[in-house]
């Protein structure tokens, strides 16, 4: 019998798996949990933009991950290796990976990439190893490795709530998107312990948040202590609708067509960085399991 999924030989690699950016088209903070995290609104929706994991099925049990990240993140806090540690741990599986990142993504930048990564590998090392776990056990590992693990597992646009758990599939429009990448690296943890926070904002039902404009209760604080996001926002407000996606750093314009993006990213100042990508309310990672 084969040890793993039949249209893969084992030690044969599985290519191009897609781990998507997401934004947080709006955040707000509703309270605090008695255990410190953040009771939020937020609606999540992807961008055609991300990460690229390759994997390759071993019998040794080992994990070993190949990524151009360099020093930036030791192999003991990769999501990617936890994620795939975690799933043999609950499955029992003494399957092994080689694991390739191609990061795209900054980090740090509210983009999700670390936790797009984590959502990834449990997926498909799911398909992979034939563990054979439901969506909703996957969802669940991926809650310990990162609040925003579970809807880049579900993998389709969603509102969320609780700490981002209790998940809602949405459609918004899916318009194109300049993403500001400012010079800064913001902690979520430092933003999420700020007393200068505001945590109070009413719950509104979903109906409510959609016709309101969209905000993000993070934005100003991070604006003030980070003037490089204060600076790509404030440049970016002056040809569309910006905001900042998560605890930040990176800011988002919203065009309706791609050719109007790329003339505002034409005339980005060389100071900042940037690129243009579509919103997409279904991630790419599903139609790459459906092609396995
Ligand atoms: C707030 C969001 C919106 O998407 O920010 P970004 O990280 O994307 O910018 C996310 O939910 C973040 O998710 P993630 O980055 O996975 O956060 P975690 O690793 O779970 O938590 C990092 C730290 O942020 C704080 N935290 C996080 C989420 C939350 N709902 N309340 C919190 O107070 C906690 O102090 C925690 O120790
Ligand atoms: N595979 C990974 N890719 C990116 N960051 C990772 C990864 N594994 C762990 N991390 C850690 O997670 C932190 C947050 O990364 P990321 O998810 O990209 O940003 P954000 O949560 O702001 O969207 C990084 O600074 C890094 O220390």
């Amino acid at each position: 019998m084969s040890l793993v999924h039949p249209n893969l030989q084992p030690n044969s690699l599985s290519l191009g798996w897609p781990a998507p950016a997401k934004l947080n088209l709006f955040l707000h903070i509703n309270g605090r949990r008695q255990d410190g995290y953040h009771e939020l609104q937020t609606l999540f929706q992807f961008l055609d933009h991300g990460d690229l994991l390759d994997f390759k099925v071993t019998a040794n049990g080992e994990l070993k991950l190949h990524s151009n990240l360099g020093a930036a993140v030791p192999d003991s806090d990769n999501l990617i290796l936890k994620a795939a540690k975690s799933l043999q741990q609950a499955s029992g599986c003494e399957l092994g990976a080689e694991i390739w990142l191609d990061k795209k993504l900054p980090m740090g930048g509210g983009l999700g990439g670390g936790s797009s990564d984590a959502a990834t590998t449990l997926v498909a090392l799911n398909a992979l190893w034939q563990t054979g776990l439901s969506e909703a056990e996957l969802e669940q590992i991926g809650l310990k490795l990162g609040a925003d693990v579970p809807v880049f597992i579900k993998g389709v646009a969603a509102f969320a709530e609780g700490v981002g758990e209790k998940l809602q599939p949405v459609k918004p429009a899916e318009p194109w998107y300049l993403v500001l990448v400012p010079e800064a690296h913001v902690s979520t943890e430092k933003v999420f312990h700020d007393p200068d926070l505001p945590r109070d904002t009413p719950k509104l039902s979903l109906e409510q948040l959609l016709s309101a404009p969209w905000q993000n209760d993070c934005q100003e604080l991070v604006c003030r202590h980070y003037p490089q996001v204060a600076k790509a926002l404030a440049w970016l407000l002056e040809y569309a609708p910006s905001r900042m996606t998560g605890t930040g750093a990176c800011v988002f314009g919203e065009f309706e067509k791609q050719q109007q993006a790329l003339d505002c990213l034409a005339k980005l100042p060389s100071s900042f960085k940037g690129f243009v990508a579509k919103g997409i309310n279904r991630s790419p990672l599903q139609s790459r399991l459906a092609r396995l």
